[in-house]
């Protein structure tokens, strides 16, 4: 991966321990928005991710790109496959157990990805510095370990609730989510 300084945990910046609210290695995660691009079920041309933590330390979905998705013809837009690193490394900062949101996304596109390819995604931490998150993702073609597509550094800066709040509309999220601490 080719990876600026501005997604390289500094020196000493370890990946955080579990949170003991965060879900559990086994769990599946859920959709933070039924109409997000990323996840939301209800999207018409979303990415319909759904995705699981097999350890509670890194997120895997599976994104099977379709006609929506097309740059070239036949091959997944490049816009749409950074969209799909974006979520599942925003899915795995779920596991830290606060809102955060991307600040940097870098990505390195490998290969051509056709329509009708499954590519098999995974996020995780590599190290937390105050209210900055390092990330990593990659999406592999065809299994788990297919070759590898496409790969992202990113760099998730932790915010609050009033973030959502001020700037969007954090009523919609909590319509779906009981479980959000909307006033932490
Ligand atoms: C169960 C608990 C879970 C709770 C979750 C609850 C709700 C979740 C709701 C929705 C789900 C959210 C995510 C969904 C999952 C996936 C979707 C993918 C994620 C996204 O798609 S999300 C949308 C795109 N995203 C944005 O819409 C961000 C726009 N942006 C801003 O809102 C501000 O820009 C912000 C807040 C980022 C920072 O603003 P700020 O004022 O708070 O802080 P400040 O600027 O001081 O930055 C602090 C330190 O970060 C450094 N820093 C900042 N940005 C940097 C950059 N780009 N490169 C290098 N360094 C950077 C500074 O240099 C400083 O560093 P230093 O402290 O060392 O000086």
């Amino acid at each position: 991966m080719t990876r600026s300084s501005l997604t390289t945990p500094p020196p000493g910046a370890q990946p955080p321990p579990a949170h003991p609210d965060a879900p559990s290695a086994g769990s599946t995660l859920g959709s933070h928005y039924s109409k997000c691009f990323g996840c939301g079920a209800g999207h018409p041309t979303g990415l319909h991710l759904k995705a699981r933590t097999p350890d509670g330390a890194t997120v895997e979905a599976e994104f099977t790109v379709g006609e929506a998705h097309q740059g070239a013809p036949r091959l997944a837009h490049g816009g749409v496959l950074a969209t799909a690193m974006d979520e599942v490394i925003g899915m795995s900062v779920y596991l830290l157990h606060k809102p955060y949101v991307t600040g940097r996304l870098e990505t390195d596109y490998l290969l051509p990805v056709p329509v009708g390819t499954t590519l098999h995604l995974r996020a995780w931490c590599t190290g937390i510095d105050g209210r900055k998150a390092y990330l990593e993702a990659e999406g592999r073609i065809g299994a788990p370990d297919g070759p590898v597509a496409v790969r992202a550094a990113a760099l998730f800066i932790e915010v609050n609730m009033e973030h959502f709040a001020k700037h969007g509309d954090l009523a919609a999220i909590a319509a779906e989510h009981q479980d959000y601490e909307v006033n932490p």
